[in-house]
């Protein structure tokens, strides 16, 4: 059976992390510190003083059962990253974890419109994490190791600047930012609600996502598909709610379900998010066991590594334990994740020939 050391030295590949959801603990200690922002308090009824208490709160409060109190925690990391300074040092360190963890593609999104409270423009937000992302970057690649990293810019699904933000992606489309996505709270937010800002990125040949299917049903993921037009679904998870399994085992796919499989929508799982917010009861539970088998297009993500405590070979650790997989399943969780990126076909071919297959085969 693979260990979490065999993984962690395997290349991954990771479609969804959002920067907002991957600070080390103590990063937010000295940030809260440096801006005067208070950290809840601990069991002795004091702020919360020490990084791995810290760590220990984010992940118990997220570990709430729903989506909606799981989105609350942010309100802490957001807080502390409202300058380029704390930008660009959580973009460099998210890069330097990643690396270590044996990421060799990752795209990590996060919200330009939720950082301006203290005065920067929304090209300053961009311009402070690939500030970040390239020193990340040279890090690595200057200790021997190799990762590339893109940007996906985030609108809030509740908030009404959609347009602007495809619009910043667009932009930035050369200077790593490779697409856009939307996020927070799915109910009452359907994605038909920023149908503009799609159509404006389809008529731009620009790439998109759009978290659909977590705490949601099936009318979020449809919405996604055929009215919006996603390249890929941020989790996706309800899908399963369109496939009964007879008694002999046979599983029907229902229309969307079939559409989704027959086209190759890639679904970015994220299965420690999934049992936090109560979206999947548990991780053996996860329809992505189920998804896999029926060969869906599976990618494995860890969505938010703080709140989860979690990492992305202990995302595939995890899978390992409960399902049983070896190191095929990994390579092709793998592969199946560097074919969905939004990164130039010769690019994404490269990294798969020339990075991932040979480590595999080693
Ligand atoms: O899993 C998620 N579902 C919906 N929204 C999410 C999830 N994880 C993070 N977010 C939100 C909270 C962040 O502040 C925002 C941008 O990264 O995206
Ligand atoms: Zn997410």
């Amino acid at each position: 059976m693979l260990t979490l050391d065999d993984i962690r030295g395997l290349p991954k590949v990771l479609l969804h992390d959002h920067l907002d959801g991957g600070l080390r603990p103590g990063t937010v200690l000295d940030l809260a510190a440096e801006c005067g922002h208070q950290l809840p308090d601990g069991p002795d009824g004091k702020p919360i003083g020490d990084a791995s208490t810290l760590g220990e709160w984010f992940r118990d409060a997220a570990d709430s059962g729903s989506l909606v109190r799981y989105l609350e925690t942010f309100a802490h990391t957001v807080a502390v990253t409202q300058t380029t300074g704390a930008l660009t040092r959580v973009a460099r360190e998210c890069v330097e974890d990643l690396a270590a963890d044996g990421v060799v593609y990752a795209e990590v999104r996060y919200a330009p419109e939720q950082h301006l409270e203290q005065g920067l423009t929304l090209h300053e937000v961009v311009a402070a994490v690939q500030e970040g992302f390239d020193a990340g970057v040279a890090a690595v690649s200057a200790a021997g190791g190799l990762i590339v990293v893109r940007q996906l810019l985030t609108a809030m699904r509740h908030q009404a600047r959609s347009q602007e933000i495809a619009e910043l992606a667009v932009a930035w489309r050369d200077r790593g930012v490779a697409g856009f996505d939307i996020a927070g709270a799915e109910a009452g937010n359907p994605p038909t609600r920023h149908l503009d800002a799609f159509e404006y990125l389809q008529r731009e040949n620009a790439h998109f996502t759009i978290h659909a299917g977590e705490a949601f049903g099936l009318p979020s993921i449809w919405e996604a598909l055929q009215w919006c037009g996603a390249d890929r679904l941020g989790h996706g998870v309800r899908i399963v709610d369109d496939i009964t399994v007879d008694e002999s085992g046979e599983a029907r796919l229902g229309r969307l379900a079939a559409y989704v499989r027959d086209t190759r929508v890639p679904l970015e799982m994220c299965p420690t998010s999934n049992v936090q917010t109560g979206a999947a009861a548990s991780i053996a539970e996860h329809p992505l066991g189920e998804l896999t088998k029926l060969r869906f297009r599976v990618t494995v993500n860890t969505d938010n590594r703080l709140m989860g405590g979690t990492t992305l070979s202990e995302e595939f650790f995890a899978l390992v334990l409960a399902f049983g997989y070896d190191l095929d399943d990994l390579r092709w969780f793998t592969v199946n994740a560097m074919k969905s990126a939004f990164l130039p076909f010769d690019e994404r071919l490269a990294l798969i020939n020339d990075v991932i297959k040979p480590a595999y085969r080693r």
